[in-house]
């Protein structure tokens, strides 16, 4: 019910407000486009949120953690345990994400999704971890629409709070198994192409990561027209999540900053459920795991920045918290030509 009232609720960004924010950019007393991405992305944000009078001051980063049953097959380099361990840490200030949220001045939210063991994180659960995929679906089709409301619900819930941006994270061993699953069936691209080491894996580690997504392709048969399909069959809590964040914000009219291969993945599935939710996505950083650029190529999207980072948990996403911040206080502080004085431009004008 949620995901479909979500989805019908998705409209185009507004063209109006498009183009007053690139006439306020243009009417600036400096080269034009001289801030090249960062004026553009503005210009989107004022399009999602239909208004070009932007303020990024309330930032969110969710945290979609989960466990994987593919790590019985061998996937990882760390156990499981770590799931568990890495969320606890962002609620208690000690993760990479959380101590980035500090410096960003965002607010974190990580989401016990379908943690293996209890947590203390915000109770979401769906359930304790996934099935193993090279056996059978991860999860059925009730718990991925479960998942994805869930990532809904917290968008609404953030949006009513005053959020004006969100950046999307997750924790989960064995998710970048899943990522590149789906990557390898809604892209039709070889596993072989799509596979990396993730959280540092071995040589025969990485072979057992492939054959394990053969394998959960083989027996599963994932329809790539059907994004929620492939999200149940091969996919992960995390990533449903995810994909609710994104179709959540596009609803909203609130941007929604993707971080690396998780992250894409579920903004892929997210695109197979509503295309025009692309639109209020922002592509941070180009992940280093090698189905990043075949993603964002598919979603029309380009990367901001490209730091060869590969952490997750939305570390990507809150890199260009700052970036986004510095074109804001340009967009809205900075003087135009007309307010400077004649005598320092006249040769511009
Ligand atoms: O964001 C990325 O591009 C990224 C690339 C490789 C690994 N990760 C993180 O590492 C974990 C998944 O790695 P793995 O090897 O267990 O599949 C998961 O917790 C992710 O947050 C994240
Ligand atoms: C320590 C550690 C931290 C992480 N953060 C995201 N994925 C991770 C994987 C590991 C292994």
């Amino acid at each position: 019910m949620i995901l479909e009232e979500t989805l019908e609720k998705i409209k185009k960004p507004s063209q109006e407000a498009m183009e007053r924010c690139r006439q306020h950019w243009d009417s600036i007393a400096k080269p034009l486009h001289s801030l090249g991405k960062l004026e553009d992305a503005l210009v989107r944000i004022a399009g999602m949120t239909r208004n070009e009078r932007i303020h990024l001051d309330k930032k969110a980063l969710v945290v979609m953690c989960a466990d994987n049953g593919v790590v019985e097959e061998g996937v990882t380099q760390s156990g499981q345990e770590v799931t568990a361990i890495v969320s606890e840490n962002m609620l208690s200030g000690k993760a990479t994400s959380s101590i980035m949220c500090r410096s960003t001045g965002a607010d974190i939210f990580p989401v016990d999704i379908g943690i293996a063991r209890d947590t203390s994180l915000r109770n979401e659960k769906v359930a304790y971890g996934t099935k193993n995929m090279a056996k059978g679906p991860a999860m059925t089709r009730q718990e991925a629409v479960q998942a994805i409301e869930t990532g809904i619900r917290i968008v609404r819930e953030l949006k009513e709070k005053g959020y004006q941006i969100l950046a999307t994270g997750e924790m989960g061993i064995g998710n970048t198994t899943t990522s590149s699953a789906m990557a390898a069936v809604f892209l039709g691209i070889p596993v072989e192409a799509v596979t990396g080491r993730g959280a540092g894996l071995s040589t025969s580690g990485l072979t057992k990561k492939i054959s394990a997504i053969h394998q959960a392709i083989q027996v599963n048969q994932p329809d790539p027209a059907d994004g929620i399909d492939v999200l149940a069959k091969v996919g992960g809590f995390d990533l449903a999540g995810m994909a609710g964040l994104f179709l959540g914000g596009a609803a909203e009219g609130i941007p929604v900053v993707i971080d690396g291969i998780i992250s894409e993945a579920a903004a892929l599935a997210a695109y197979v459920i509503c295309p025009n939710c692309v639109n209020y996505m922002i592509a941070s950083h180009l992940s280093k795991e090698p189905a990043a650029q075949m993603i964002l190529s598919k979603l029309g999207l380009d990367a901001m920045l490209d730091c060869e980072m590969h952490l997750g948990e939305g570390t990507g996403a809150l890199t260009l918290f700052p970036i986004l911040d510095l074109a804001c206080v340009v967009y809205n502080s900075m003087s135009t030509f007309e307010e400077a004085s004649i005598e320092q431009y006249e040769h511009l004008v």
